[in-house]
Formats: structure tokens, sequence, C-alpha cells
């Protein structure tokens, strides 16, 4: 393994993408293939609790999770201080890999997150930022630009903008969407990319990320931005150790999305469901939403079931009282 210092510094891309783009799902396909390239991954979420560990797929790389609170504001101390740990570790010999892919929170400002490269000296010598890369989904991007000042912030940043969800609307929309996003953003080149697949040299090693270009664009960026996020989103947990009754937590899934789709950003959890022995998945943005196997439980864990819920203005309290009356009764 090279040694990386500042004439060979480790490639770093940050993964970014409004709140169910399908960064994860790009993220374990990436992870999933063989590309040869060793990859360190440190992933951010949105919220209290973390479920993304359980979505990616883990396999001999190193991953990372912050979950205590948005990396663009109040961890990025965390995320200098990981950086810092994985560059150790390296230089230690404790740890293989040749880059790094940062996979942000559906909410973050990459900005600051791009800045912690040029801001301070130690990460500066040991990491190069290769690239921003957004994932855009092509069925909630044009809502989700006009109500969101992050996803913009997100496509006006990117280096190279990744199209998901075209299967999921018209050519026209396609074409009226990246007309838009080339309004926003003229630098980035435009790819489409179906449940994550793509080719990883639009991902990886893309060199995209020119500071003089960002300079012109945003002078300020090298300065200490303040940054807030849309104040009216919120997120909240829902746990429970007592299995769900299947019909039950689907007919309130069907209604939760009729009643307040609009509100709901993002929910995605792990579901402990009567008589499966398998995790079961289960995720969606706005109305569109899937369920799908996830690993089996094994016999000496705690099963749990896990639900984040990001939205704006939600009830949280009668949603955690609807979920409770649709588990199988307590065993006395
Ligand atoms: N139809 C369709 N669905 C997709 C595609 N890519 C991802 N999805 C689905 O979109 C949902 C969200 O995908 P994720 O990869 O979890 O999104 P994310 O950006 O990591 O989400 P957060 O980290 O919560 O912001 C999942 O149900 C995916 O299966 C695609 O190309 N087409």
């Amino acid at each position: 393994m090279n040694e990386a210092n500042a004439f060979n510094p480790v490639p770093v891309t940050i993964l970014t993408g409004f709140l169910g783009a399908g960064k994860t799902t790009l993220l374990n396909r990436i992870l999933s293939e063989d590309h040869g390239h060793r990859i360190a991954v440190i992933e951010n979420e949105f919220g209290e609790e973390g479920v993304d560990n359980d979505l990616l797929i883990q396999g001999e790389e190193q991953i990372v999770e912050m979950n205590n609170g948005c990396i663009c504001c109040t961890v990025r101390g965390d995320l200098v201080r990981i950086l810092g740990e994985l560059a150790d570790k390296r230089t230690a010999g404790g740890a293989e890999f040749d880059r790094v892919i940062i996979e942000t929170t559906g909410l973050a400002d990459p900005a600051p997150v791009a800045q912690t490269f040029f801001a301070d000296r130690n990460i500066a010598d040991f990491y190069t930022l290769d690239a921003i890369v957004t994932v855009v989904d092509a069925k909630h991007a044009s809502n989700q630009l006009d109500d969101h000042h992050e996803a913009q912030e997100q496509v006006g940043f990117a280096d190279r903008l990744l199209l998901s969800k075209t299967d999921l609307v018209s050519a026209e929309e396609v074409e009226n969407l990246e007309n838009r996003l080339r309004a926003m953003n003229s630098r980035a080149p435009i790819r489409h990319v179906h449940f994550g697949s793509c080719d990883i040299d639009e991902v990886l090693d893309i060199r995209g990320f020119n500071l003089q270009a960002i300079l012109e664009v945003e002078p300020d960026f090298l300065e200490d931005v303040t940054h807030e996020h849309d104040d009216d989103i919120s997120s909240f947990v829902y746990r429970s150790d007592r299995a769900f009754d299947a019909a039950r937590i689907m007919a309130f899934f069907d209604v939760m999305v009729r009643v307040y789709g609009e509100d709901l950003l993002r929910y995605k959890g792990i579901l402990q469901i009567e008589g499966q022995e398998n995790r079961i998945i289960y995720q969606g943005v706005h109305m569109m939403m899937n369920a799908d196997f996830g690993k089996p439980w094994s016999a000496d864990e705690k099963r749990e079931s896990v639900m984040v819920f990001i939205g704006r203005d939600l009830p949280k309290q009668a949603f955690i009282d609807a979920m409770d009356e649709c588990r199988v009764p307590a065993v006395a």
C-alpha cells in the first residue's frame, strides 16, 4: 500500500442527495462490486438513531457510523476526528483502504463537509477531495428543489449528478428535470443510475472537485458558513421488542402514507413481524414505499423493531400509539 501524504493523498468522495434519493442503494452496489478499490465508508444519519448500518451490506470495508447529529453542522468535529483516526490506522497498517466515501444525511449541506478538506491542515495533507457526487430522485426532485434549500445546495455543489428512479417517471419528466438541473449547475455531467447501477468510474476518481470553480460560484466557500436546516423538519424513532401483526402494521402504513404522504419526507426501519424469521426492511419517501426481506434474526439476539420517521410536523405520539396497537398481544 502506498504511503498517503501531501503528494499522494487518499481521494475522498462526498456522496450526497436529498432524503431517500438512493445514496445507500448506490453505496451497496459499489461495495458489492468487484472493482479492486478498497473503500472506507463514513456514514452519517439525520435523527437520533441510525438504521442505515443494518441496510448496508457489510463486507471487508471499514464502515464508520456517525449518528449523533448532522455531519454538516453539529458533528463536523467528529468528521475531522474520524478522518484522523482512519489516517492513523492506515499509516500504522491497521486499515487497508485506498479511498473514502462519505455518505451524508439527506439534509446535509455539502459545503461545510467539503470545507473540512481545506480547513484542517492534517486532513488536507492526508486526503484530497475527489468529488461531490449528488444523487437526484427523478420522482421527487422537482418538489424537493422547490421546498428545500438543502436539495438546491446539493445540486449546486455537485461535480456529478446521478439521476435515480427514472423508471418511475416519463421521458418528458426526465428531460424537464435535466434541463432544470443544468440551469442550476452547468458544471456537473448528469448520468442515470438504476437502483444504484452505474459505472464505478462515474463515481470514483473523477477528480471533479475544483476549488477555483467553487470559489467563483460561492466566494465565501472557505469562510466559516453558518448553516441552518429547515426547522419544520424533525425526526423521531419508534422502537419495540414486541412483534407486529403483519396485516395490521401494513394497514397502518397504508393509512399513514395516504394521510401524511406529503409531509413524510422519509421513513425507514427494521421490523419484527410475527412468524417471520427474517427482519423486514420497510422504507419509503412520501407515498412511495417498499418492504423487503433483511437478514434473519439469530437465535441469541434481541429482536427489536426500529423505525425512523423524518417529516414536517408529524404527530409523533399518534404514530407511536397507532403502531403499538399493531403489535401482537403481550405474552402473559
Ligand atoms: N424505483 C426505483 N427505486 C429506487 C431506485 N434507487 C433507489 N430506490 C429506492 O428508493 C428508496 C430509498 O433508497 P436509499 O438508497 O435508501 O436512499 P438514501 O438516499 O440512502 O436515503 P436516506 O439516507 O434515508 O436519505 C429505497 O426503497 C430504494 O429501493 C431506482 O433507481 N428506482
